[in-house]
């Protein structure tokens, strides 16, 4: 299969590069920059020398369209909701990285991401890319909304406490750890070594967009319009994001028959790591690789379950599960070129 990149420049293009490069069925045959066309790819990622030393490319959809089967956005926000009807009437299929087409209601986008979409028409088509919990709709779309990093990893660990009906759908209370490589390459104060290096920062308190994100897919799960709390913290780390849930037992449960439960929903999942006897993942442990691993204490005392889900951020919070998402449209195992053992230590 031919595909190309939209947003090449950035760390989810650079990282889709890196993986692509691995895939067995995969030609990676254009690199297209908005600010950077012309410059050679490993120019700006020298770690790239010798093995993409090509030109990025500008965007021409109508040229591309000859050329590949599938486009990849990895694009910021605001910026996809615009080329997806171009993209879709030319026959390409896409699996955009943004927000921009994940939330159902196109009110929200007003509301939560600050600008209009243009592509309401396109919402409904948009298959959401939790490749472990939409496989059999993914493997018929040609359309893809990859889900954010926090989201995926909090909706790993609580769709199949919602979906066994164990745990309340009130009070669903979420902090999130992020490495900084999640806010992207671009320079901004938030990202500066001497704002960030030995701190940690709260931010976006009950704002953040990934908040109906997390919220449309548990409802999704449930019979109630479920709301949560979500925190995400800035910590100082390249990679990694870990989120820590904590629910509220309807029904009285052991560790072993959560363990169960876990293993039992992902049982056909390769990239779901269920930890046991009480072991807690951190996030060096999914370093570079597309797993979601998951660890979890119930708290008899206070008669709650403590979730904690690690993933990358670059690799199944974004570039990874787009390309486990690849897989499934084309009907390929879906680890294929996606064999990464995480970097440790
Ligand atoms: N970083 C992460 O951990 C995650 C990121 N995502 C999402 O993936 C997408 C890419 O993120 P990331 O790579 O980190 O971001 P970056 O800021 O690193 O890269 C975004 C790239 O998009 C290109 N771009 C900017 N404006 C436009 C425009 N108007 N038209 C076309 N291209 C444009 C830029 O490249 P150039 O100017 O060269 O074209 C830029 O390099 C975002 O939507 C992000 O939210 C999702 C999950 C996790
Ligand atoms: C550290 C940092 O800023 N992280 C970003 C992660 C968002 C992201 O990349 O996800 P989307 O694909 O939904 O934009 C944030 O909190 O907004």
């Amino acid at each position: 299969m031919k595909v190309a990149i939209v947003g090449g420049s950035g760390y989810g293009g650079v990282e889709l590069a890196r993986l692509l490069q691995q895939h067995p069925n995969v030609n990676l045959t254009q690199i297209i920059s908005h600010s950077q066309a012309g410059a050679n790819f490993s120019e700006i990622y020298p770690q790239m020398t010798t093995i993409i030393d090509e030109p990025m490319k500008d965007l021409n959809l109508e040229k591309l369209a000859d050329d590949i089967d599938l486009v990849f956005l990895a694009t910021p926000s605001n910026v996809s909701h615009r080329f997806v009807s171009d993209i879709l009437e030319a026959n390409l299929k896409c699996i955009d990285l943004s927000g921009d087409l994940r939330l159902k209601d196109p009110a929200l986008y007003k509301s939560w991401y600050n600008f209009e979409t243009t592509a309401e028409a396109y919402l409904d088509q948009a298959v959401y890319g939790l490749s472990e919990i939409y496989q059999d709709q993914i493997s018929e779309a040609n359309l893809i909304a990859n889900p954010g990093c926090f989201p995926t990893a909090g909706l790993l660990a609580l769709i199949p406490l919602i979906e066994n009906q164990i745990i309340s759908t009130e009070s669903i209370i979420i902090d999130g750890k992020t490495g900084v490589s999640g806010a992207g390459r671009g320079l901004s104060l938030n990202v500066h070594f001497s704002e960030m290096n030995e701190n940690t920062k709260a931010y976006q308190l009950g704002n953040h967009k990934h908040i109906p994100e997390i919220e449309q897919e548990l409802s999704e799960k449930s019979n109630d319009s479920i709301m949560v709390n979500f925190t995400p913290h800035i910590i100082p780390m390249t990679r990694g994001i870990l989120m820590t849930s904590y629910t509220n037992l309807m029904i009285e449960q052991t560790n072993e028959q959560i363990t169960e439960l876990y293993q039992s929903y992902y049982q056909d999942q390769p990239f779901v790591r269920i930890r046991e006897n009480g072991q807690i993942p951190s996030t060096k442990e999914v370093y570079g690789s597309n797993y979601c691993d998951i660890g979890f204490q119930v708290d008899s005392r206070t008669n709650k379950l403590i979730v904690v889900s690690v993933i990358d951020n670059l690799v199944k919070g974004a570039s990874g599960q787009a390309i486990q998402n690849l897989n499934i449209m084309a009907g390929w195992d879906q680890r294929t070129g996606l064999h990464q053992i995480p970097i440790y230590p």
